[in-house]
Parts: structure tokens; sequence; C-alpha cells
């Protein structure tokens, strides 16, 4: 069956339909990881965005025991070309059976590089892909300018707290979208770990003594999490040691009087290079958001940049003044992409005083 995706600037690709039939309107995003295709369908600060994979061939190895959460969240999936026959000794299925069973609807079959030389130089576009041959431009293109996202982190959240066992420092994570492998890195290091969920009240946090307190990535844009900053307000004002990722830098920064932009197109990604400011030594990164901390708004007496993103300058993280607390944009948990910044799991380990 044929498929269309239409961009909000009326570029029209045509393609076959994989996954569901439905239609859909959401954000046009592009990653351009080689591998991993799975962990980023099941990164949950992909809700409410559709994802383009950069790399021709998705699904060569099938689907694996390698979910980030529970379930696959992006809007749509773009791709050029999935692959048939899957071929790996942990494949359980084809990418094609899991994108349907995740009513997830995709298009396949288009030049997935000439759509990201389209979000690169105009920047990243709202879009829709239906499977509807009389689709109606004149009707579609208000409707794709109108979308937003909205507040997504609730839908991705965990709905109870849980805790992964340790005998080591007790953390506790604000899930705002928190991919697996943040928990498990601090699980394998030894750390017992409370996930908890996104709307937990700082003074339950609080209350429960933890050693250290982590902040998760996650969907959406960060001014939009409002009561949450609010809570943040109160743990930055603890002395308990924090670590943030991605969306929860974003927070971290915005609730200290900091603000956040848009990027043109993001990064999104498994090799970006970021330098640390206080070593000069360079780390390849996996990242994936789309707003960005104005480096240039941070009060040095508050907060200072930590990390820069080698290709635009930006800001990659900020460590607090006269706090143990620091905030990373990019993800040192990879999965998918290089686990070159896991070292940032021992410095927080050792900010709450080391492995018990
Ligand atoms: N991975 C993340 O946490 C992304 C944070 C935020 N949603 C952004 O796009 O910038």
């Amino acid at each position: 069956m044929k498929a269309f995706l239409i961009l909000e600037d009326g570029t029209v690709f045509t393609g076959t339909s994989i996954g569901s039939t439905k239609d859909m309107i959401s954000e046009i995003v592009f990653n351009t990881s080689m591998t991993g295709y799975l962990e980023v369908l099941t990164d949950p600060s992909y809700a409410g965005q559709a994802v383009v994979m950069t790399y021709p061939l998705i699904g060569n190895y099938g689907i694996t025991p390698d979910m980030e959460s529970r379930k696959a969240w992006p809007d749509g999936y773009i791709v050029k070309e999935l692959s048939r026959i899957p071929s790996n000794f942990r494949c359980q299925g084809t990418i094609q059976d899991f994108l349907k069973e995740q009513d997830i609807p995709g298009i396949a079959g288009i030049d997935t590089r000439a759509l990201t030389k389209v979000l690169r130089e105009k920047g990243t576009m709202n879009g829709m892909i239906t499977t509807n041959e009389n689709y109606n431009l004149e009707e579609i293109l208000p409707k794709l300018k109108a979308y937003t996202v909205g507040d997504v982190v609730s839908k991705v959240t965990c709905d109870e707290k849980y805790t992964l066992e340790g005998t080591g420092k007790k953390v506790a994570l604000l899930d705002l979208g928190a991919k697996n492998n943040i928990a498990k890195s601090l699980n394998e290091r030894g750390c017992e770990v409370t996930v908890y969920p996104a709307h937990t009240t700082a003074e339950e946090i609080i209350s429960s003594n933890p050693d250290g307190i982590m902040l998760s990535n996650g969907p959406g844009d960060p001014a939009d999490c409002t009561s949450i900053i609010e809570e943040i307000k109160k743990l930055y004002n603890t002395d308990i040691p924090i670590f943030a990722i991605c969306l929860g830098h974003q927070l971290m920064a915005l609730a200290t009087g900091a603000s956040t932009h848009k990027l043109k197109y993001g990064h999104r990604g498994g090799n970006h290079p970021v330098k640390d400011l206080q070593t000069g030594r360079v780390y390849i990164s996996s990242q994936n958001h789309g707003y960005v901390v104005d480096a240039e708004n941070v009060d040095s007496n508050i907060a200072v940049p930590a990390f820069v993103n080698v290709n635009d300058g930006t800001n990659e993280g900020l460590a607090y003044v006269g706090k143990n607390i620091f905030t990373v944009q990019f993800h040192p948990e990879a999965c998918p992409g290089p686990q070159d910044s896991g070292y940032l799991f021992d410095r927080f380990i050792n900010m709450m005083g080391g492995v018990k």
C-alpha cells in the first residue's frame, strides 16, 4: 500500500506504508544512528515526534531484547529500507511486525537523506503520514502548522514508584520518561534505585532520605514542565547530590533561572562530540534532544558550563557552583551509542560518598 509523508512546507514524499495504516500528525525529527533502532523506538523522549532514520537499512538484526522502556513511543517511523530477512542470534521478530503490534504508522522507500536535507535546511517541521491517496493539501497544511505536542511527560512516566534493589548508595530517580539504562547503569554500580513518577513532590523524595537524586531524560518542551520545575527548585535547595540527564538537565537550568530554546533541527544520533571543559578531553556521545540551555543566560554564581558541543558550540552540561550538582545534555547511559561518558555515573557515586 502507498503512503505519503506530507511536510508543513508542502513537500510530499511518496513511499510504502509500514506498520499501522492509520493517519498521524507529528513533529518530524531525524536520527543519524547507524544501529540501535530499537533503543531509539523505545526511548520515551521520542513521544510526540515521528523519527526519520538517516541510515538507509533498518531492521537487519530484527527485534532483540534491547527495549529502553515498556513500549515504542514515536508517533511515526520513517525509513529508506526495512530489512526483509533479519538475522541475529538474539532476534525475536521483525520490525515490521513490531510496528504493527505497537500501532505505529510508518513509511518506507523514500529518500530519507533528501528528507533530512530539507529538515536540516528549513529546520524541524511538523508532518503527516497518510495512506489516503486523495489527501487534500489545503486542508492538511493548516492542521500541520497548528500541531503542538503539549504535556507528554505525564504520558510516558511510570504509574507507581518501584525499586531496583542494591546494597550501595540509595538513589531516587525522577522518571520524566527515563530510558531503562539510566537505572541499570546505577544499579550495576551497586546503587539501590527507586524510580518515582514525574509528578512526585520534592517532599516525598527528600523524606525517603536518598544519598542522591537523578533527574532523567524525557519528551517535549522543557518550558512546559512548570509544576515539575517547582519541585526541582526545592530539590536544588537541599544538600543532596544531584545528577541530571537531558530533559532533567534542562529542567534544573530552568529551575535555577536559566532559559532554553529550540535548536533548528536538534541533535539525535550516536556520534556527537562533546568537550569536557575541565579537562579539554572530547567524548563521543549519544544524543537525542531538540532544546538546549542558553549558556549565556546562566548566572555564573549559580552554574558554569561543563561541556560544550564541538560541532555547534551549544551547551552540553553544567556544573553548579557550591553544590554537589552536575547535569548533562547528552546520554551517558548510551543505548544506543557510545559508552564513552559512562564514567559520569561513577562521578555521581563519588559525589554521594563513593561505593558503600
Ligand atoms: N532526551 C531528552 O531528554 C530530550 C529533552 C527534550 N525533550 C528535548 O528535546 O530537548
